[in-house]
């Protein structure tokens, strides 16, 4: 283009952004404000429910051609630099650095936020139930592999809510330092994304080793170390690390999702588009895992995940996890809740949030 024509275009540019930029300012003067109000009143002010409607409404909204994809990653900054005004949010997560966890912690609370890694879950949960962080990031479940036992277990001892959920695409790459597949003397990563890249490794590196590690982002870091080593981790972990991608997306079921939660300490107020997770035990009787479920079935309450676990206290007998849809708020749901604990030894909302979408 002629630079007589690309000069106007540049200053017309020049005059967008400085409004985009005011308008920007005026935006988080207003988030302050909030900010102060929230105080008053003692409420939380991260409020999950409230930036997915942001992302929603202008998402629907939006004519184009600015792409609809991304109103949701601007947004997401945006906000992200407004509540660190208020507060820099503390998040601790599953580290380390450039895992799956840390993308899902990155989507939800954006570059603003300090997310701080952590060795183990419990790790994650001791933190934000002290008070040293204000939110947590776990992974809970993978649509392949099923799920994370030792977030469910935590939930046992602990008092910490599910304040929303995230969920992620899981894309696996191989990654190395020179990027060339044909340097490639052994593959290293944590045994569930070598279980689900099995095919493509026996089609495309049958004779290499294949070598287990605790996560993906500790692959990648080795990879850096050793030349002859590809990891398979994240995207993220590729640019963390300086790794080259020899092929990207090698999982064999592209279909592969991780649901992540975040914990916290207080319950988020009903948005609409909730769901709520209780753990429960029930006594030991004939149709009672016929019964526990009566009380949402009659009030035609969607269940969308029962699991059960070892009562480790006592050999045989299970805690059961379930999640449904809609807040604790909602009268339908609180009668199902009371009806079910009618029946149990014990039961614990884990919390209402709002439901993910992908
Ligand atoms: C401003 C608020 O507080 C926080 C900041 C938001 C924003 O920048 O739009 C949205 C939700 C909250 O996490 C609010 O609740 O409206």
């Amino acid at each position: 283009m002629a630079e007589d024509k690309l000069g106007p275009l540049r200053r017309k540019i020049d005059e967008i952004d400085d409004r985009i930029l005011e308008l920007l300012n005026e935006r988080a003067r207003v988030v302050i404000e909030v900010g102060h109000a929230k105080a008053g009143e003692q409420k939380e002010f991260y409020v999950p429910s409230r930036e997915q409607a942001i992302y929603r409404r202008l998402s629907e909204k939006n004519s184009g051609p600015f792409p609809a994809e991304a109103i949701r990653s601007v947004y997401r900054e945006i906000i992200s630099a407004c509540l660190s005004l208020e507060e820099p949010m503390k998040v601790a997560f599953l580290g380390p650095q450039a895992t799956f966890t840390h993308v899902a912690a990155m989507q939800q609370f954006g570059l603003s936020a300090r997310l701080v890694p952590l060795k183990s879950i419990s790790a994650v949960f001791e933190e934000v139930q002290r008070g040293r962080a204000h939110y947590g990031v776990v992974p809970v479940e993978n649509s392949n592999e099923g799920i994370v036992s030792h977030t469910l277990d935590m939930f046992m001892g602990s008092d910490l809510k599910v304040i929303a959920e995230i969920l992620l695409e899981i894309s696996h790459d191989l990654l190395s330092r020179s990027g060339r597949l044909e340097e490639v003397r052994k593959v290293v990563s944590h045994p569930q994304a070598l279980a689900q890249c099995r095919r493509w490794l026996e089609e495309n590196l049958p004779e290499v080793p294949l070598v287990d590690v605790a996560s993906t982002a500790l692959a990648a870091q080795m990879a850096t170390e050793d030349e002859s080593a590809a990891a398979i981790a994240s995207e993220m972990a590729a640019s963390f690390y300086g790794l080259k991608v020899v092929k990207a997306k090698i999982a064999d079921n592209p279909n592969n999702f991780t649901r992540f939660l975040v914990v916290g300490r207080t319950t988020p107020e009903r948005s609409g588009k909730d769901k709520t997770s209780i753990m429960f035990s029930v006594k030991d009787e004939p149709g009672i895992l016929y019964r526990m479920l009566e009380p949402f079935s009659k009030r035609q309450i969607n269940l969308s995940k029962i699991e059960s676990r070892p009562l480790k206290s006592k050999a045989w007998e299970y805690i059961f996890f379930l999640d449904l849809e809609g807040h604790v708020a909602d009268p339908a749901v609180a009668e199902a809740i009371a009806e079910l604990q009618s029946y149990c030894q014990f039961l614990k909302v884990l919390g209402s949030y709002p439901k993910a979408r992908p």
